[in-house]
């Protein structure tokens, strides 16, 4: 696999995805599930974050001790259904600031339509981590990255829950510079673009539209 393409399969993501993509699943407990999910897999997509060492006193004695240096994080859903995932990665990293970009999927050409983009003033000193629980055609993920290319952003990673094959390739060919992060990379696109076998429309699914 592209070493730019990070899979997650934990067993507790394995375990939580597969109550996302039973259809018996409800709103209330899939949205719980996507933002435990999101939650781990924060942990893997900050792991490269830079530490710096600072002396501190505990009870005991002085020590030095490590914090997070450098970039500051901000998250960036699309939504709708990147809404999701903000709760469990917040959890992670309280003190990060969060944009949005409002996309959606023409039904019918499956190409992405900008609706709303609110950013953190100072987006272009921060990491971005850009949240969408679905990598299905590629469309909606390369147009967000777009939107923060063109607002100077320079470190951007992608955090998908499913990919599907097309899309990651779309993805990967189109910005080889945003390491992607990935809990399960399905099977195909079905011929309206779901991914199988998928869990169906992330955003109906996490607030009851359908
Ligand atoms: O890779 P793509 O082919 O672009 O498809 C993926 C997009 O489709 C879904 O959004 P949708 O258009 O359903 O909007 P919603 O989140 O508001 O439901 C999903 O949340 C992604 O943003
Ligand atoms: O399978 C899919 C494809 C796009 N968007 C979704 O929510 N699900
Ligand atoms: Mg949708």
């Amino acid at each position: 696999m592209n070493q730019n393409i990070a899979l997650l399969d934990h067993p507790l993501i394995q375990h939580k995805l597969t109550l996302l993509r039973d259809k018996q699943t409800g709103s209330k407990e899939f949205r719980e599930m996507v933002s435990e999910i999101a939650m781990l897999m924060c942990y893997e997509a900050t792991r490269d974050l830079p530490l710096k060492e600072v002396d501190i006193e505990t009870p005991v004695a002085l020590a030095k001790a490590k914090v997070i240096s450098g970039k500051k994080l901000a998250f960036v859903p699309i939504l709708r259904a990147g809404l999701g995932m903000v709760e469990g990665v917040l959890q992670m990293v309280p003190a990060a600031k969060v944009g949005h970009i409002g996309l959606y999927r023409d039904p019918e050409s499956l190409h992405p339509v900008d609706y709303y983009v609110k950013l953190p003033e100072d987006v272009r000193e921060r990491e971005v981590i850009l949240l969408d629980p679905m990598l299905a055609t590629g469309g909606s993920a390369v147009e967000a990255i777009h939107v923060l290319k063109r607002q100077g952003v320079q470190h951007i990673k992608f955090m998908c829950i499913i990919a599907a094959p097309e899309g990651m390739k779309t993805l990967t060919d189109a910005h080889p510079d945003v390491p992607v992060f990935c809990a399960a990379l399905d099977n195909h696109l079905n011929e309206h673009g779901y991914i199988v076998p998928g869990l169906g429309d992330a955003g109906d699914r996490l607030f009851g539209t359908k």
